[in-house]
């Protein structure tokens, strides 16, 4: 898909919370080199005794990167083999979680495939929408030979605002709980962990095929759960589809650097806000899916605010019930997990034991602008 033109809003700065003024300055006091030492010493709480200490998370103000850019997304999943024989020879074991969505394999290594068994992973994954891939050596791979496996998917996306390992802003990581308090801290004032969304919605090109592995697991819990937006979509009448032909809606990255600012974290680019069409087609399927969320969606273009709220909610609650087009994936080590963020949604969940170390990072391909395709 050739990307469209660049309407991306680019939100001025004058629009940030005035926290955000003064973060800058008080996040030199934590400069990277002093926070690295900690980490190296160990003396930082909660980051003592990890098993990939290269992938504990770093936040380096000096990350400051221009807006991004369109590009010419190639979408590799669109000419692949579907009888997957690169990526699912003989021998490979493949488990269905469930009848739409999720997979689990195992029996075949990520890291072997030829560049037809790329091709097939993309497009296995946008058929099962999340795959599990058992045994792997992922995580034990340099970080650039794992950067290099997931750039054949698309252009890297560098977050904004999350933690990365040193030196590699292209990994998104997750890492929370180790030895500290923040699984009890977590409900002091919620009563769930759910937070489904698709991953950055409000970028122009937001990302496809999408990694996630794990490094360090608690004994019991802290499944993701991953929903099928596109058999969401297939659920609703005929009628209320046409209701949402040719809606946009818009998504914004602004709440997420304010967030990040007011716990005194990073912002690497300005945030933006973009429109993106409420039913979107799956570049290699043709498979229409649901592409609102929670987290990231504000509006829905030419609506009311109530008519948007009313319908928005709709939408949201379908896809967050939908216990029925849903699949939980339960994370073994050596675990890599991956999903297509065009035509799912997913949530981590923090329910294990207050104290254990829940470690993973993600690898995060931009793909096309979302676009929608007559019915
Ligand atoms: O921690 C998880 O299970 C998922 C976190 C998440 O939303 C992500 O990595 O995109
Ligand atoms: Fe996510």
């Amino acid at each position: 898909m050739a990307p469209g033109p660049a309407e991306t809003i680019v939100v001025p700065e004058t629009l940030f919370t005035p926290k955000y003024a003064t973060h800058k300055g008080v996040y030199k006091e934590l400069a990277p080199t002093k926070f690295d030492a900690e980490i190296e010493t160990g003396k930082k709480d909660g980051f003592q005794a990890a098993k990939y200490p290269h992938y504990l998370p770093t936040w380096n103000p000096e990350q400051q990167y221009p807006a991004l850019e369109p590009f010419e997304h190639v979408e590799h999943g669109k000419n692949a083999d579907t009888t997957f024989p690169n990526l699912l020879p003989e021998g490979a074991a493949v488990t269905h979680l469930t009848p739409t969505i999720g997979t689990e394999v195992r029996g075949i290594q990520l890291t072997s495939l030829t560049s037809a068994g790329k091709d097939e992973l993309a497009r296995f994954v946008a058929e099962r929408k999340v795959v599990a891939f058992r045994g792997q050596d992922f995580a034990d791979l340099p970080i650039e030979k794992a950067l290099e496996f997931g750039g054949y998917f698309g252009r890297h996306h560098i977050h904004p605002t999350s933690g990365s390992p040193e030196g590699f802003p292209e990994v998104h990581l997750v890492h929370r709980g180790a030895g500290d308090n923040s699984v009890d801290q977590f409900f002091a004032n919620r009563t769930s962990s759910v937070a489904w969304h698709s991953d950055v919605s409000y970028e122009q090109q937001p990302p496809g095929t999408t990694f996630l592995y794990i490094l360090d697991k608690p004994e019991t819990g802290g499944d993701t759960l991953f929903v099928d937006a596109a058999e969401a979509y297939n659920r609703l009448s005929p009628l209320f589809r046409e209701r949402l032909h040719g809606l946009k809606a818009t998504h914004s990255g602004i709440e997420q650097v304010n967030a990040a600012a007011a716990r005194g974290s990073i912002k690497r680019r300005e945030p933006v806000v973009n429109e993106h069409p409420i039913i979107r087609t799956h570049p290699s399927t043709g498979q229409k899916a649901i592409y609102v969320n929670p987290q990231f969606t504000r509006d829905i273009v030419g609506l009311k605010k109530e008519e948007s709220d009313a319908l928005l909610k709709f939408l949201y609650d379908h896809l967050a019930y939908g216990a029925d087009f849903q699949a939980r994936v339960k994370w073994e080590e050596g675990t890599v997990v991956v999903w297509d963020n065009r035509v799912t949604q997913h949530s981590a969940l923090v329910d294990w034991k207050n104290g254990q170390r829940r470690h993973l990072a993600r690898i995060t391909p931009q793909a096309e602008r979302p676009f929608e395709t007559p019915v």
